[in-house]
């Protein structure tokens, strides 16, 4: 089933008196419980897609359907009511959380928020929301700053299934992480999606991440969507020179094992 479906996205952006079309014409789906993965070189128009889907700005042309709604005009109550159903993970935890904010409020929000549990059941659920993503208990009273960028991404990712959402899009959101701490990290993504049926919109710049938690694969340049299909085709036959370019800047990227063939799905 189509769980997100986005036709024909536009989006311009005029800075410093020149004019930049950051996303031309731009039409994708996603399946429940599945991930796409988003790749494209800096600038090719990926975070742009990420943000107009999370509503943060508004497209110049286009729509989105998300759970069989018109995602794009839902306003008000409705829309305060959906917005728990996306949930968004950044590369920069430290730049979206308030660094002086405890893991215990971090984590309140989003429950309090939009009343996930009763109040008497908010502790509980945030130490077992800890507990799903490999921290103990004990970190609610430590502040954000205090916590390595490792837990803190799993920190991010916990409050991400707080409202128990049914996509979440990560934006480069392990790219800065270590390569034994990332592969940990994704490989608690691929468990949380095979448990809670939880869509993933994964985009990256990085090949190799995207082959290890994507289903398909979709690759953007210069604002176009130039190729997209199963994750393996496209990486074992590639249609687009944008695509060749970014299997090149990843050596290892033929030998290393796929999700598809390590988790036969
Ligand atoms: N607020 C803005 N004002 C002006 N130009 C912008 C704005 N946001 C994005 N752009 C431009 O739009 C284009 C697409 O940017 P976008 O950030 O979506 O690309 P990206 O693929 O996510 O790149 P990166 O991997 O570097 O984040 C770029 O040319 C960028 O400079």
């Amino acid at each position: 089933m189509t769980l997100l479906s986005i036709e024909n996205l536009s989006k311009r952006f005029s800075s410093g008196g020149r004019d930049i079309a950051a996303l031309k014409d731009v039409s994708l789906t996603i399946a429940d419980g599945k991930t796409l993965g988003l790749a494209g070189a800096s600038g090719s128009g990926k975070s742009t897609l990420a943000r107009i889907l999370m509503r943060l700005i508004p497209p110049d042309a286009g729509t989105v359907r998300f759970e069989d709604e018109d995602w794009l005009t839902l306003s008000g109550s409705d829309l305060r009511r959906r917005r728990a159903k996306i949930q968004m993970v950044f590369q920069d935890v430290l730049g979206a959380f308030n660094p002086r904010a405890t893991v215990a409020s971090v984590l309140d929000d989003p429950l309090r928020i939009h009343a996930i549990v009763p109040k008497a059941e908010r502790p509980k659920e945030i130490a077992a929301l800890l507990d799903r993503v490999g921290l103990p208990a004990s970190y609610v009273a430590r502040s954000i700053r205090e916590v390595s960028g490792g837990q803190r991404q799993r920190i991010a990712i916990a409050r991400a299934i707080a409202t128990r959402p049914s996509l979440i899009v990560f934006d480069e959101a392990v790219s800065a992480l270590d390569v034994s701490i990332r592969g940990k990290i994704l490989e608690l993504l691929v468990e949380l999606q095979e448990e809670r049926g939880i869509a993933y919109l994964f985009v990256s710049h990085d090949l190799a991440v995207l082959r290890a938690v994507s289903h398909r694969i979709a690759v953007m340049d210069a604002g176009r969507l130039v190729e997209s299909g199963p994750a393996e085709q496209m990486i074992e036959n590639p249609q687009s020179q944008a695509a060749r370019a970014l299997i090149a800047a990843v050596p290892r990227l033929v030998i290393e094992p796929t999700r598809d063939s390590a988790h036969d799905v």
